[in-house]
């Protein structure tokens, strides 16, 4: 009976269990730091205590770091220039072979410090990004579980892992006769659906791609930023298909953090009408020409609805020296106060707000789920890697948004702001991405499967 059990403490209530600390090590790119941000809120708000560990390059923007974790930076050493390229594979060629060099040993001294910090509890596993291809080894020196996250889909994981078959099926390279070619293997895909990289970069990608296979199978597990409700076939083919130890999916992770930002931009939302506003925004890396950028103007101003746009310093290519200007008799055309140009945006907050009637994106993942996680439509404008088969699942499994293909002109831009915002097509997809909503919020719930997979993930780090 509870409370007069003798015991051999006097009867006192057994300590409680010891607190322990996960290690997380995302990619340096926003799109990759984000989700595992967000899973240490998860963690942490589980009672673990969080340490992340950044490069110089991934040292995450003051306003998403977290008082409560602990950050440590390792040393990256990718070349300046290599940095400043924006070639996001040789960016992480560069990383992974200055990591590993001699035997990792930069990364295994920073392990090796941070599991002595005896100011915390004792780390029970890192929780890395499947792109760092150092940590496997480095970890199993030091004596360190391994769990990998993926930020992207589940459906994008089959295929990366299917990046041989592909090749060697004559899938990929793409062909241009072959581009509406349908991949049997991996339906509802085409072959403009899939993952590929440039032929310049195609060796590096192919390498990247086994390792981190490779990585995953070796470790403890993988986490996919996914939930059950949305990709179940892909999850199960996952299973049945590849030896993953343990496979969790308890996504949309940004649904799992309470962190939110304030911004002005929220008070200028406040005073517009409700599903007015078309936001658009393209990642934190997708960029255009400047002729491209020329015809988006025009074609948001000439749609005659309201929009919110994310213009970063490096949008327009050829312009990473400050913001792109925008052309002369725009902002007369939307000073009424419908349109409004900024530089970065709280977006899961601008998603969730009533006045957001559409988000015209480019399908990063992150993007596609904070879209479904607020049940907004979608224009889907993708440019590379996975953004094509969010794009797909999008358009034809989903039904949530529709595909802006071809050349970046103002008159389709036009019709296709107009067939999101104000047809009786872009309703049915509004009513679609509401009933997407619900699913998110159901497997949110106590019980509901992402909960059920942060439970799971929580057993696994105090288990050891
Ligand atoms: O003004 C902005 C623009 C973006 N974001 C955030 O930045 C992240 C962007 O992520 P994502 O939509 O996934 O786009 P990318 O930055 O392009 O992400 C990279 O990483 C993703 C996850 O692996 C891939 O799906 C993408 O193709 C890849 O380009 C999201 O969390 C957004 O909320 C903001 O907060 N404010």
């Amino acid at each position: 009976m509870a409370g007069v059990a003798s015991s051999s403490n006097g009867g006192a209530p057994p300590p409680p269990p010891r607190r322990r600390r996960v290690l997380l090590f995302p990619l340096p790119f926003q799109g990759h730091i984000n989700p595992m941000l967000h899973l240490g809120d998860a963690l942490h708000a589980r009672g673990l205590a969080v340490t992340v560990l950044h490069t110089r390059l991934n040292a995450p923007d003051p306003a998403l770091r977290r008082p409560e974790f602990r950050f440590v930076p390792v040393p990256d050493g990718v070349p300046r220039d290599v940095a400043a390229s924006g070639d996001v594979i040789a960016i992480i060629g560069a990383m992974n072979a200055a990591m590993e060099a001699e035997g990792a040993a930069a990364l295994r001294a920073v392990l090796l410090a941070v599991l002595a910090d005896e100011a915390q509890p004792p780390a029970a596993c890192i929780v890395f990004d499947a792109n760092l291809l150092a940590v496997p080894a480095a970890a199993a020196v030091v004596g360190l579980r391994t769990l990998v996250l993926r930020t992207a889909s589940a459906a994008c994981f089959r295929c990366l892992a299917a990046y041989p078959m592909l090749h060697q099926r004559g899938y990929l390279p793409p062909q241009e006769s072959k581009l509406y070619m349908p991949v049997e293997e991996l339906p509802p895909l085409r072959v403009k659906d899939l993952f590929y990289s440039s032929l310049s970069n195609h060796d590096k990608m192919r390498g990247l791609l086994a390792r981190g296979i490779e990585a995953v199978k070796s470790s403890s597990g993988l986490v996919i930023n996914t939930f059950d409700a949305l990709e179940a076939a892909e999850l199960e083919r996952i299973s049945a298909e590849l030896n993953v130890p343990m496979l969790l999916a308890p996504g949309p992770l940004h649904k799992l953090s309470k962190n939110s930002r304030s911004s002005t931009i929220i008070a200028w939302l406040d005073k517009m009408p409700s599903r007015s506003v078309l936001y658009v925004s393209f990642g934190s890396l997708a960029s255009m020409d400047a002729g491209e950028f020329l015809e988006v103007a025009w074609g948001l101003a000439n749609s005659g609805h309201r929009f919110l746009w994310v213009v970063r310093p490096d949008s327009v290519r050829g312009s990473s020296d400050g913001p792109a200007g925008l052309p002369d008799g725009f902002e007369a055309a939307v000073d009424d106060g419908r349109g409004k140009v900024i530089r970065w945006a709280p977006q899961q907050e601008v998603l969730a707000h009533r006045a957001v009637g559409g988000f015209w994106t480019h399908c990063g993942w992150n993007s596609t789920l904070e879209s479904i996680g607020e049940g907004v439509p979608m224009i889907c404008r993708p440019q590379f890697a996975d953004q094509m088969m969010n794009t797909r699942y999008v358009v034809k499994v989903w039904g949530v948004g529709l595909e802006l293909e071809g050349e970046l002109e103002r008159g389709r831009i036009e019709r296709a702001v107009r067939k999101l915002m104000e047809g009786r097509e872009g309703e049915e997809m509004r009513e679609r991405a509401v009933e997407l909503k619900e699913k998110v919020a159901d497997c949110l719930k106590i019980g509901g499967s992402s909960q059920i997979a942060i439970d799971k993930l929580v057993n696994y780090i105090h288990s050891a």
